[in-house]
């Protein structure tokens, strides 16, 4: 399915993740499957910006700034001057609200992608991520964990929202990844994650350090300097964000003014919000979301594309609803695991449309040896797509995914040769018999031309009822002797076109592929 015509009105947060009362969480396959799996989206790698951290402190509300640059920027041209709207239109998107009680829950979708193109001219979809705010009284330490592992591991940019300041409390959050990362690093190429963009809400020291990126980046220095007088534990933190973290940088956002912070009836209106807050947005939107600051995401180096997230998004789920946290090594295991799937997956894809290409269900029927010079070609081609593909877990991992495909792909070989010879049981009956039909109207024409005296048309019906005996003998040769194959083949089409005209006539549909 395409969507072509989508305006920012139209869409709507999917819940692809749910928690329920047994503290588990529930993916949505299906609606993850209509937005991930869409024709138009599911081969481009994925930029996936999701924001995570305590509850109420304007994640969707900012979240949605975010869907306005995007829509501006990536659906309507390339003017995205005006992307912050009009004063008094009221903030639309991810729902939001005020008051004290926790309001998101589980993890949401933007049910729109967002199509962009990098600098370097490679086509690929940006997702918008909102998430579950942790510490709320309903949640266990283990659901908070859960939503921020999941949110973390998914995403290619991570905006860890914080109120006021960078606490040892916040670092200490980001652990379980870090002791993951750990593992990870040693196991696959390059770093573990993408970007973590620190967002200190609030900030209200814009005298030790200013507004924006540059006093993010001033306070970010001073709390993940690797201190001799910290504690050995708070050292290894700081040590492995740096080292599972491609890009760590941090932004200061000012107070958004009173009437954001204490109005109930506060709609989202820029006339409300104070101008310091729309400058500093200004300034955040191109940071993290113009195309050349936009972050693929990747896993064990190869890039995800959006069907791979699927896979990434089940298999997580899987891992993180157990009776305890999952450690680092069942989660690393788990990541290979859906590695090696998605090379099995994309290499079978490769099999899949070259074999539909050579004798898929509306081609016509193929000789014997034909058919398997295609299959050999077309196993080749997913072999040598499956072995290009970076994998996590090693050898022994990706031999057992490569005989899964070799299994997988012969399976569909004999339904293809079953399909193929269903074609030509098909032709056996059909093409004598169109012949056959082409004969008893050629006398019927010549009979009738005598009768009335037309030799014109008398002669023209012994013509057809020539040509028709002319090929029935020579297919029925063919046939008999399993000479002259093509030429058989060519007498299957000609029968398909002449019995095309013949009213309410249809070749039967094979069975798909
Ligand atoms: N103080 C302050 N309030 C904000 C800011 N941004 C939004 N708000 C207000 O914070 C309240 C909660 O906003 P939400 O976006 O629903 O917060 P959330 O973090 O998504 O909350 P949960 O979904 O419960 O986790 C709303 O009343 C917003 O107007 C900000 O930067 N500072
Ligand atoms: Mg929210």
């Amino acid at each position: 399915m395409t969507k072509e015509s989508e305006s920012l009105e139209s869409g709507h947060g999917v819940q692809v993740v749910t928690p329920n009362d047994e503290h588990r969480f529930e993916l949505d396959e299906d609606s993850l499957k209509e937005l991930l799996l869409r024709d138009d989206i599911k081969h481009l790698p994925v930029v996936l910006v999701s924001v995570a951290g305590a509850y109420r402190k304007g994640k969707s509300f900012l979240l949605d700034f975010f869907l306005r640059y995007l829509d501006k920027t990536y659906n309507n041209g390339d003017d995205n001057s005006e992307w912050l709207g009009a004063p008094d239109e009221p903030l639309k998107g991810f729902t939001w609200r005020g008051g004290s009680e926790r309001h998101t829950t589980g993890i949401h979708l933007w049910s729109q992608p967002f199509k962009a193109s990098l600098p370097t001219g490679e086509k690929v979809v940006i997702l918008v991520m909102d998430t579950q705010g942790t510490f709320d009284s309903n949640s266990t330490v283990k659901d908070n964990a859960t939503v921020f592992a999941l949110s973390t591991m998914l995403s290619s940019v991570q905006i860890y929202n914080l109120s006021q300041n960078i606490e040892e409390d916040d670092l200490q959050h980001l652990q379980l990844f870090m002791e993951y990362g750990r593992v990870a690093k040693d196991k696959m190429e390059g770093k573990p994650f993408q970007r973590l963009q620190f967002l200190i809400r609030d900030w209200s020291f814009p005298y030790d350090h200013p507004y924006g990126t540059v006093g993010g980046e001033q306070l970010l220095k001073k709390r993940l300097m690797v201190r001799e007088d910290l504690h050995e534990e708070l050292q290894g933190v700081r040590r492995d964000i740096d080292r599972c973290f491609e890009q760590v940088t941090c932004f200061l956002m000012p107070h958004p003014g009173l009437k954001v912070s204490t109005d109930p009836n506060f709609n989202g209106r820029l006339s409300d919000i104070d101008p310091e807050f729309l400058k500093c947005l200004s300034e955040l939107m191109p940071m993290l979301l113009a195309p050349e600051n936009l972050v693929l995401k990747k896993i064990g180096g190869e890039t995800v594309k959006a069907r791979d997230l699927l896979n990434y998004f089940r298999t997580y789920l899987q891992v993180f609803n157990s009776d305890t946290l999952p450690t680092p090594t069942t989660i690393l295991e788990a990541t290979a695991e859906a590695n090696n799937t998605s090379a099995l997956l994309e290499a079978r894809a490769v099999y899949d449309k070259l074999m539909e290409e050579a004798a898929g269900a509306s081609m016509p029927y193929l000789r014997d040896e034909m058919l398997h010079q295609e299959h050999a070609r077309a196993l080749n081609k997913a072999m040598h797509a499956f072995n290009a593909k970076k994998k996590m877990g090693g050898e022994e991992m990706a031999n057992s995914f490569r005989s899964q495909l070799v299994k997988s792909v012969e399976e569909m070989f004999v339904h293809l040769v079953e399909q193929n010879k269903a074609k030509c049981m098909y032709h056996m009956f059909t093409t004598p018999a169109v012949f056959a039909v082409l004969l008893v109207l050629g006398y019927l024409l010549s009979t009738l031309g005598e009768l009335f005296g037309m030799r014109l048309l008398a002669s023209l019906g012994m013509c057809i009822v020539f040509v028709a005996v002319v090929l029935l003998a020579v297919w029925g040769y063919t046939r008999m002797t399993g000479n002259m194959r093509e030429v058989g083949m060519q007498l299957d089409q000609i029968a398909i076109q002449i019995r095309a005209y013949a009213p309410g006539a249809a070749q039967p549909k094979l069975k798909e592929t």
